[in-house]
């Protein structure tokens, strides 16, 4: 299974470090042959295509937040902080149709007893109205719906469930269906009930839907000693909504930087709310100009979205705003899924406003962020690859 993808990785690793030499000579001159392999310094091979090292985390209790997952020694941006075979993964479908708790019980069954007991000693929200293995589920599954993943439905793994959560969090959720032999030849087997599945499949049963791997990428560089977390709500809210959401689903009340703001003694984080609050005026007024500019394809019947009907002007505010977004979602530290979005948001009305060069830049831009925050040998790496291959096709 994995040996395609692997082979694709490789080379895909070879065009990134092409890619990024693109990148800084595009001042100077560019090269279209890709540099020999050798001359490539160590330091442009991304780290997530470095091996997966279980020792970089550990969990740790807090006083506040119950256990929590732990940098054991610094992490660079970019590196896989954690990676794990689902023990429990769901469509969503199977979510909604109400036979959750029987494939929950048939799954739980079915999973070796040690992973039965540390599924058991999970976080437990105590859900109204819900048995003990749903609930558990519930208080810790990872959402696979889009913008975080493509897949649907929803997951849960033994040690990713134990990251806490933070509006400004330090890595990036993703999931991928398919990771490569050298990822799971890495994992832990026995640290998330890999061989077992909710339907009784095991990841090496090609025939069966794999339970495909969870991914948490440093999207900054972590300290030792600091604590991994990921974000479990939408960055497009203020602090108030936030909080209303995070007490509702999860009974908690986040205080991270971006949450107590002001009290936080730096003024950077007293203007969290104010950038928050931008930030939302921009997604709404993009996806306002999206939702004309499809209206207007419909009505040209244009079958091709790209047909020059909006006029460079219409363009050039959206992407005006797109920036100021890119640009805002730094300031946040919020540099994995929105930001890779907004590139690629970038690259495609400046596609639409006939500026290929500029639909390129971002989309380089949008790569060399979704190679940190998903890995290079992603599926979403590799749908940049073939969006660039179509433009350098122009
Ligand atoms: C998925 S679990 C995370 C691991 C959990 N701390 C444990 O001990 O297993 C989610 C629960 O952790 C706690 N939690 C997560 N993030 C928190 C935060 N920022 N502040 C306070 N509690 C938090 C809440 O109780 C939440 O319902």
């Amino acid at each position: 299974m994995g040996e395609t993808r692997e082979k694709k990785a490789s080379k895909r690793s070879l065009k990134t470090c092409r890619n990024k030499m693109k990148m800084s000579s595009q001042s100077a001159t560019t090269s279209d042959t890709a540099p020999d392999r050798a001359s490539i310094p160590p330091m442009t091979v991304p780290p997530s295509l470095l091996p997966y090292d279980q020792s970089l985390v550990t969990i740790k209790a807090t006083p506040e937040r119950g256990l929590g997952l732990f940098a054991a020694r610094r992490i660079r941006e970019g590196t896989i902080v954690l990676a794990e075979v689902p023990t429990f993964r769901f469509v969503g479908d199977e979510e909604a149709d109400g036979e959750l708790d029987q494939l929950l019980r048939q799954g739980y069954d079915e999973l070796p007893k040690k992973s039965r007991n540390s599924y058991l000693k999970l976080h437990n929200s105590k859900k109204a109205g819900f048995s003990k293995l749903k609930s558990i589920y519930f208080s810790n599954c990872y959402n696979l719906e889009p913008p975080r993943s493509v897949h649907g439905g929803s997951c849960v793994g033994i040690t990713a469930s134990r990251i806490n959560h933070s509006c400004v969090p330090n890595v990036q959720f993703s999931f991928e269906a398919e990771a490569p032999t050298w990822l799971f030849q890495s994992l832990d087997s026995d640290s998330s009930g890999s061989e077992a599945t909710a339907s009784g499949t095991t990841h090496s049963d090609t025939t069966a839907r794999p339970l495909g791997v969870m991914l948490f990428h440093a999207i900054k560089d972590i300290q030792a000693g600091k604590e991994i977390v990921s974000n479990y709500e939408s960055a497009y809210l203020l602090a108030a909504g936030r909080q209303l959401k995070q007490q509702m689903y999860y009974g908690f009340i986040c205080d991270c930087l971006a949450c107590i703001g002001l009290k936080s003694g730096k003024q950077h984080w007293s203007c969290s709310d104010d950038r928050r609050c931008a930030m939302i005026m921009c997604r709404r007024r993009v996806d306002q100009a999206e939702g004309e500019w499809q209206s207007k394809a419909r009505c040209l019947g244009s079958s091709h979205q790209n047909f020059e009907g909006g006029g460079a002007t219409e363009c050039g505010q959206v992407i005006a705003t797109l920036e100021r977004l890119a640009d805002l979602l730094g300031k946040e530290g919020l540099r994995g899924v929105e930001l890779a979005n907004t590139y690629k948001e970038l690259a495609k009305w400046s596609q639409r406003a006939g500026d290929h060069d500029a639909a390129k830049k971002w989309c380089l831009h949008e790569r060399d962020t979704s190679i940190i925050a998903f890995g290079a040998w992603s599926r979403r790496v590799e749908e940049v690859d073939q969006r660039l291959d179509e433009l350098d096709q122009v």
